[in-house]
């Protein structure tokens, strides 16, 4: 055992036996101390367990405690002698430990802490020696690791190495087959060289004797050739010889031929002197044909730069051809303008989905507005038919396309006129589409409708510094003859009862029914009401079949911010219901009502327009609703288009057509030039005044009442009473193709029928009148006509073509308005007289009187009194006392007037305030104050 492990173990002895003293092991202690003393020389002395050290003699304790006992002894036994001792102690508790046994404990101790001093040094010694160790076997471990990894990187880079080897290896071994392949086929080529090399040494002596053989032959010949040369030596010699005989011949010959020469020289420079005079006389004639040519060549020149004028503008011609014709279509336009003709716009949609592959009837669609409609079932030339109108749209046409050419006649609204667009076509046909368009919330997909609205808008903001405008909505639709307002979001009051058919002459829109818009957004969220609010219906044709019209109008009045002046412009957008027959869309019920009114008021519209081409005198607007509210639009001072919508179905061809007929009908319409309502200050001033004669009137209205009643046989007498004035101008405007009551009902009769029957018959009235008339009155009519002359001049300027006749007859065109109040003057303001019109239109009212009933001019006149109203051909007598206030009055005259206008046709334009009486609802038909 080495001394290390000795160590070890002799102190974990100790140890475990002080250990053991710790635990206070009692009896482990005494056994110990036995131990102890038995080991050792004193052990004697303490053989007995009841001995105690204070027994013990001084002498037994010096000895044991000597030296050398206490070092030999055992930790064991110390600890023992220590325990003892203690345990002595406290046997004999309150007695003092002799000094002896003091002295015992104190030597075991002080031994005892040696020793453990010295076990304490030797485990630091033993454990410095372990961490040395510790940390060489750390550094060794460290060492032997590197040595590992650097034996791992050389075995890889040798592996690397060896592999790179082998790589090369298999490189070399493959080149080496390579180069032994080559060298096989260069011993091959080298065995083919040598074999070639053996017959061309052949072929070289065989070339070598050819050679030589030849080379003998050349030498003979050459021999042969130079004979040959010698002797032909000797042939030209002699050949020279009689050459030169032969120049001396021809030198003597030349000799006389030049002597010949010179004589002849001499004889013809004779000639050309001679002939030189003569050139001398030639040149001056040439002169003076030169100057004949130079002269015929400046005509000519002049006559080729006329040419080329002509030429040029030939050419100009040619070249602006293309822009003179667009410029004549330009004019062509105008002038349709200007005679007023109703353009038709004509759009063909396109195949839906699902409708790939169906035979179309539409087989040719023109730039210039024509189009040819194919006719499946026959042949040759009968199935074709061409039709023209004003534009054209084919399938792929936009939305935009379509607005961009109805744009300028929305714009016109804005500057005072009065403006139609209607949609026509069958069902299905995509008159909504156009109108409305399928998405109200995609803006390319809006139709004209929003288009229109959003592009007044945006034209009124760019003006609001020179125009204030403001804009009203209305959005009614015609269903079964019943006019609906749409904008209504109370469905109980949807239906508007005084648009009740039976009240034919009811036709009044409610102020409520108008909605002020300020925005497109506005107008987006009012049409949204309206279109669910529309009627729709099923049929077979169409599903989602539209089975109302609807009329969209829109309300515009600008005011002028430096003169004050007021525009007004009406704006009717038409969707009307679909055109097909009845029978087609298979429809029964309510459908087939539905069906049955549609058509009716379709055809009462053909009608109207039937008249209005043929310029029939009576215009029958009043056979539906329908004509009614398009009156205006349609005879009276507006811009109207009519979209012809087409579906190019093949199954329906015979609608198509039939569509197609009925808008060349249409388009031959001249409804006269379009006017812009405008209005000076002046005008209104005049309005002001003739509203305060309005009242005086209606003053007297009891009064011409009584008088009426005390006339004997009065409505006799109004048959025949005639002003001369009327007499003569009935004349006149029968001649325009006015028409007398009885032509009604009596059919239609010839124009010179006509003309001479209305002559009789006014030239009786004014028989009539000149027995039953009133010189009085009539006199009192000429004074106050004449005043009010003065005042329309003075307001209109001399641009009016105001004749004498003007009681008689007025112009539409020019100041309508005053000549209204003129009326109202002569007692047509008040609702008496108002009805008795009435009563008259019903039967015999040309188409401008009908105006009364239409929904145009009761929204005209409703909301915008002073608009120029259509004249009226007054065919009763009126005895109408009138008191007036402002005109200067005759001497001699008292302030009431009698006034008789006799039932002779005379054109009078209706005054705002008669229009309303006829609605037999004077405070509904009031203006709203707003638009006042
Ligand atoms: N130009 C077009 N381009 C694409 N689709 C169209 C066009 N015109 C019409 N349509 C489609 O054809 C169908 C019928 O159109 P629309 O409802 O406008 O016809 P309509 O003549 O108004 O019918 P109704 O008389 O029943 O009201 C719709 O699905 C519509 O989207």
């Amino acid at each position: 055992m080495d001394p290390q492990s000795e160590v070890h173990v002799s102190e974990n002895r100790e140890l475990d036996g002080l250990s053991e003293v710790r635990n206070g092991n009692v009896s482990g202690r005494i056994e110990a101390f036995n131990g102890l003393a038995e080991g050792y020389n004193f052990s004697g002395v303490l053989k007995s367990k009841r001995v105690h050290y204070a027994d013990i003699p001084a002498f037994k304790i010096s000895e044991l405690t000597k030296l050398g006992n206490l070092e030999s002894a055992s930790s064991h036994s110390l600890f023992s002698t220590v325990n003892r001792i203690l345990d002595e102690c406290i046997e004999k508790s309150n007695q003092d430990i002799p000094q002896r046994v003091a002295s015992v404990l104190k030597l075991v101790v002080q031994e005892i802490e040696q020793r453990v001093t010295k076990q304490a040094d030797n485990m630091r010694k033993q454990s410095n020696m372990y961490k040395s160790r510790e940390d060489r076997y750390h550094t060794k471990i460290r060492a032997l690791e590197t040595l590992a990894t650097g034996t791992t990187e050389e075995n890889e880079v040798v592996m690397n190495q060896l592999q790179q080897m082998k790589i090369q290896k298999t490189k070399i071994e493959e080149k080496k087959k390579l180069e032994e392949q080559d060298l096989i086929k260069l011993r091959k080529e080298k065995d083919i060289c040598e074999s070639k090399i053996l017959s061309l040494n052949e072929e070289l002596n065989l070339a070598k004797k050819s050679y030589e053989e030849n080379l003998f032959h050349l030498e003979a010949k050459a021999e042969e050739s130079k004979d040959k040369l010698q002797k032909k030596i000797r042939e030209l010699e002699s050949l020279l010889t009689d050459s030169r005989k032969k120049i001396k011949e021809l030198e003597d010959f030349s000799e006389s031929k030049f002597l010949q020469w010179k004589r002849k020289e001499r004889e013809y420079k004779h000639f050309i002197d001679s002939q030189f005079g003569s050139l001398q006389e030639l040149r001056l004639a040439s002169e003076s044909i030169k100057q004949d040519v130079s002269k015929i060549n400046n005509t000519f020149a002049e006559e080729f730069y006329h040419f080329g004028l002509n030429l040029q503008g030939l050419i100009d011609a040619a070249q602006n051809y293309h822009s003179v014709l667009e410029e004549n279509r330009k004019l062509y336009n105008e002038v349709q303008d200007l005679k007023g003709n109703i353009r038709v716009y004509c759009r063909v949609r396109p195949f839906l989905s699902g409708q790939n592959g169906r035979q179309t009837t539409i087989q040719y669609i023109g730039d210039n507005g024509e189009l040819v409609v194919i006719n499946p079932s026959k042949s040759g030339k009968d199935s074709h038919r061409l039709f023209k109108f004003n534009k054209l749209f084919g399938p792929a046409a936009t939305q935009e396309d379509v607005f961009r050419d109805t744009q300028p006649l929305i714009r016109s609204v804005l500057d005072g006129y009065n403006v139609c667009i209607f949609a026509y076509g069958q069902t299905g046909s995509g008159k909504t589409y156009t109108m409305s368009g399928p998405n109200a919330s995609s803006v390319a997909d809006w139709g004209v409708n929003y288009r229109a609205l959003n592009d007044l808008f945006n034209i009124s903001q760019k003006r609001h510094s020179s125009i204030a405008y403001e804009i009203g909505v209305q959005m009614v639709e015609i269903y079964n003859e019943q006019v609906r307002d749409l904008l209504c979001s109370d469905s109980s009051q949807k239906r508007l009862g005084i648009w009740n058919t039976s009240q034919p002459n009811g036709l009044a829109v409610p102020d409520a029914s108008l909605h002020t818009v300020k925005s497109t957004a506005d107008v987006l969220e009012l049409m949204k009401v309206g279109l669910t609010n529309r009627a729709v219906g099923a049929t077979a044709l169409n599903e989602r079949s539209s089975r109302s019209h609807s009329i969209l109008t829109v309300h515009v009045r600008g005011t002028e911010l430096e003169t004050n002046a007021i525009l007004r412009g009406c704006l009717h957008l038409v969707d009307l219901a679909g055109s097909e027959r009845v029978d087609r869309s298979e429809a029964t019920g309510d459908r087939l009502r539905e069906a049955q009114h549609i058509n009716k008021s379709l055809s009462a519209l053909g009608d109207v327009i039937f008249a209005l081409a043929q310029k029939n005198s009576h215009v029958p607007y009043r056979n539906s609703k329908l004509t009614q509210v398009l009156q205006s639009s349609l005879g009276g001072q507006a811009k109207t288009l009519m979209f012809v919508q087409l579906n190019p179905d093949v199954e329906s061809y015979s609608e198509t057509i039939s569509t197609l007929k009925f808008a060349e009908r249409v388009s031959g319409v001249e409804l006269g030039a379009a006017q812009s309502n405008k209005e000076g200050r002046g005008v209104r001033e005049l309005m002001e005044q003739v509203a305060s004669l309005k009242d005086a009137v209606a003053k007297k209205d009891e009064e011409i009442e009584q008088l009426r009643l005390h006339k004997p046989n009065a409505n006799d007498e109004r048959q025949g009473v005639i002003s001369p004035w009327y007499g003569s101008s009935s004349s006149r405007r029968q001649s325009l193709g006015g028409v007398r009551p009885n032509q009604r009902l009596s059919g239609r009769k010839s124009t010179s029928e006509k003309a001479a029957s209305d002559l009789e018959n006014s030239s009786e009235y004014s028989d009539k009148h000149s027995e039953a008339g009133s010189q009085q009155s009539m006199d009192e009519f000429k004074h106050h006509k004449e005043f009010f002359l003065q005042s329309r001049r003075a307001v209109v300027g001399g641009a009016e073509n105001f004749s004498e006749d003007i009681g008689l007859k007025f112009d539409l065109a020019d100041g309508a308005k005053n000549i209204n109040d003129d009326v109202e003057l002569f007692g047509f303001g008040d609702e008496d007289s108002e009805e008795r019109l009435s009563d008259i239109s019903d039967g015999v009212l040309s188409r401008e009187t009908e105006t009364d009933g239409s929904i145009n001019s009761i929204i005209e006149y409703t909301l915008f009194p002073e608009t120029p109203k259509p004249t009226v051909e007054i065919t009763e007598k009126l005895d109408v006392p009138v008191q007036l206030p402002r005109p200067p009055m005759k001497r001699g005259q008292s302030g009431t007037s009698r006034l008789s206008l006799s039932k002779s046709s005379s054109k009078i334009p209706i005054p705002s305030g008669s229009r309303k009486s006829t609605a037999n609802s004077s405070s509904a038909l009031k203006p709203p104050k707003r638009w006042q």
